[in-house]
């Protein structure tokens, strides 16, 4: 809750310092005890993560979420919700990814959703922070929740007239997400034409499992990288992409 109402200005300066960003994402449906968690959450914050993203597709509930939260909200980083749905607000959570799915067939997740949940956003005093989601290959349970119909990974040019359209929308973000757990990452080559050919920020995830992988990605043009398995199967592991990425400058 330290970070309310600053999250997006600190994101910001981290870009305009040539920082890449590292989110990490903690599934609430995925924690089963509450001090292992702890001690995850305080390695990633000492490694120099930027910030939380709080959020899951399946079996998460604002219970699980608000207890999350509670071991989250007094460190110096943002906590971030990134929403599945509208029943996953918390006001206990700094901002969220205000997002529409530009790639769903279904309206409810490119304007209903955010619709409902607008005032709640208002009211609980969460930071929204205006992003296209964009589901790419893979796409995993998001893509079948959301109604994806997913980019090819070897359609760059497709995914750049999506950047383009949020660009021009306004939006500041662009979510280039592959789907938990994916196989494949989306490709550094789609990175490289969407970020060559638009001015907006792109946030990498799914499936990025390495230090090798994440530097990639970050060297193509990402500004942030997502990791969330991997924290909850091997932290040592997202601590090697923290420090990885975290030696790259890109000015
Ligand atoms: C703006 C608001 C309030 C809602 C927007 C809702 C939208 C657009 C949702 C898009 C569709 C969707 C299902 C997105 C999922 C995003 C997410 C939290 C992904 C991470 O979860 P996974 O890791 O895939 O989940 P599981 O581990 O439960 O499979
Ligand atoms: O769990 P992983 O594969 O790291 O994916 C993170 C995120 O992009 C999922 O929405
Ligand atoms: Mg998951």
């Amino acid at each position: 809750m330290k970070m309310k109402g600053k999250t997006r200005a600190y994101l910001q300066k981290l870009i305009n310092e040539g920082s890449p960003i590292h989110f990490s994402l903690i599934d609430p449906d995925k924690v089963y005890d509450i001090n292992s968690l702890q001690k995850v959450v305080f390695k990633l914050y000492k490694a120099g993560t930027s910030a939380f993203l709080i959020g899951g597709t399946l079996g998460v509930s604002k219970e699980k979420m608000d207890g999350i939260l509670s071991i989250i909200q007094d460190l110096e980083i943002p906590a971030i919700i990134f929403p599945s749905n509208i029943n996953l607000i918390s006001e206990k959570a700094d901002a969220i990814l205000f997002m529409s799915l530009l790639n769903s067939d279904d309206l409810y997740y490119v304007i209903g959703a955010q619709v409902s949940a607008s005032i709640i956003v208002k009211l609980s005093g969460l930071e929204p922070i205006p992003t296209g989601y964009l589901i790419v290959g893979h796409g995993g349970t998001a893509a079948h929740i959301g109604r994806a119909r997913a980019i090819p990974y070897d359609n760059s040019e497709l995914a750049l007239a999506y950047a383009l359209a949020a660009e021009y929308m306004g939006m500041n973000y662009l979510y280039l997400e592959a789907g938990s757990g994916a196989p494949e990452t989306v490709r550094p080559e789609m990175v490289k034409v969407v970020s060559k050919g638009s001015n907006i920020n792109i946030i990498v995830g799914g499936g990025v499992r390495s230090p090798e992988k994440a530097t990639e990605l970050i060297k193509a043009g990402a500004k942030a990288i997502v990791t969330g398995n991997i924290i909850e199967s091997d932290v040592e592991k997202a601590i090697k992409i923290i420090d990885a990425i975290q030696k790259i400058s890109l000015i």
